[in-house]
């Protein structure tokens, strides 16, 4: 960056954008940019952005751009968190053979085509993208394209924030553009070593990397830094309906704007005594949360964590409890055998769900985020879930537009 001529702000595109996750990202990275347009087909997410940004998103369905239309805009580098279903592991991994992967692959397809391709490019994904058919297409395009890659596999607790999302990322830049830590071109990194310029600490294997993701609990904040002083639930738990697979019916919450009712997070007993067995609880003082996905609040299984409000249950129980939902959460078990005493103290431990404001702070978004009032609760933690971690994307970014090598003469031919 330094070494760009004057300043001069680079000019990006930011594909599927949610409500700014990626924005967010470049605005802490410190890097001189300017988002000369953001593409989204959601409108909901749309007012989102616009709320905290101040810009509408171009609404459409982004596999309907060419390349003329992307070539007005002469960005330097295109920034995509392409939908993660096609590659979910919960899901059917049709990987390209899913619909919802065309628009990426028509944008991979477009990159020869446009008059000056992006000089940087960085996607987004779940783990899963590396191993699919996309991504092979994905490499395979930008090694014609002239690209040099850098991928990386990186979760927030790696960057001391108590929240479990490891997800995929890849960084590409165009010759004559390079990476600072060169000797790391086209492998998948497990370690964010090279972004602090460490060029010690490369290429982990997948198991030694999650078991490094759990050692590094100790060094991460604890749970309670992340809460909102505004949603400490003392009342009893609420009652909700809920249907038989283990979702809350939330049509009463999608209709209505989010109330100021602090018990709206309150854990329904009937869910406890159904569920309680397949709960992540956390704690204020624990130093891990589970992934929050984008079905939160409506099914509590595998969805996210539960804060325990009231810690009712002696450390030992508690130390159980948490070897248990692991070694749960890491096998292959469809069901999950009883814990005794499991359920019963659980109930006394007040348990409610994260706040959106906090599922926000997990993914460290700045503090005067915030949701238009017409947004409704289910969207809130519908469009969080699907965003992503300032903490993990924002050192990413800089490390992307750090460029060693950037001539004068490159730099005025811009
Ligand atoms: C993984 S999310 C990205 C979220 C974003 N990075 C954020 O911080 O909120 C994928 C987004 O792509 C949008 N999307 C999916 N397919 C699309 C398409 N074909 N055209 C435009 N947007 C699309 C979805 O509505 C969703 O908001």
């Amino acid at each position: 960056m330094a070494d760009r001529v004057a300043e001069k702000p680079w000019r990006v595109l930011e594909f599927y954008s949610g409500i700014g996750g990626m924005r967010y990202s470049l605005m802490a990275s410190g890097v001189v940019a300017e988002v000369v347009e953001a593409f989204e087909i959601n409108d909901v997410a749309n007012d989102v952005y616009q709320h905290n940004f101040g810009h509408r998103p171009h609404q459409g369905n982004i596999q309907s751009l060419t390349a003329a239309d992307l070539d007005k805009y002469n960005a330097d580098a295109w920034l995509l968190s392409p939908p993660c279903q096609p590659y979910t592991r919960q899901g059917l991994q049709k990987h390209s053979g899913d619909a919802r992967a065309s628009s990426f692959l028509k944008i991979l397809e477009l990159i020869p085509h446009t008059a000056k391709p992006p000089q940087m490019l960085f996607v987004e994904n779940v783990v899963g993208f590396e191993t699919s058919d996309t991504h092979m297409e994905m490499i395979d395009t930008l090694t014609k394209s002239d690209y040099v890659t850098q991928e990386f596999i990186l979760s927030p607790l790696q960057f001391g924030v108590p929240y479990s999302r490891p997800r995929y990322f890849c960084l590409a830049k165009r010759k004559p553009l390079s990476f600072q830590s060169q000797h790391n071109n086209n492998k998948l990194l497990w370690s964010p070593g090279p972004l602090y310029g460490r060029d010690d600490q490369v290429e982990f294997g997948k198991c030694q990397a999650e078991e490094g993701f759990e050692n590094l609990l100790e060094s991460c904040e604890p749970v309670e830094k992340f809460l909102d002083s505004t949603a400490q639930v003392n009342g009893e738990p609420g009652s909700f309906d809920e249907s038989e697979n283990g979702t809350r019916e939330c049509d009463r919450q999608e209709e209505d704007p989010v109330s100021d009712s602090v018990h709206q997070y309150l854990v329904p007993l009937s869910l406890i005594e159904r569920w309680g067995n397949a709960m992540d609880i956390v704690y204020p003082d624990s130093k891990r949360c589970c992934c929050f996905t984008k079905s939160y609040y409506r099914y509590v299984k595998g969805t996210g964590s539960l804060l325990a409000t009231v810690q009712v249950c002696s450390s030992f129980l508690q130390y159980c409890f948490s070897l248990f939902a692991s070694a749960y959460r890491e096998s292959t078990m469809t069901t999950q055998p009883k814990i005794k005493g499991k359920e019963s103290c659980l109930k006394e431990q007040r348990l409610r769900y994260f706040t959106p404001r906090e599922v926000a702070n997990f993914h460290s978004f700045p503090e005067d985020f915030e949701f238009p009032k017409q947004i409704s609760l289910r969207q809130r933690y519908a469009m969080l879930g699907n965003s992503l971690s300032v903490a993990v994307v924002s050192p990413l970014l800089r490390y992307l537009f750090s460029s060693p090598v950037l001539t004068v003469e490159e730099g005025n031919s811009k």
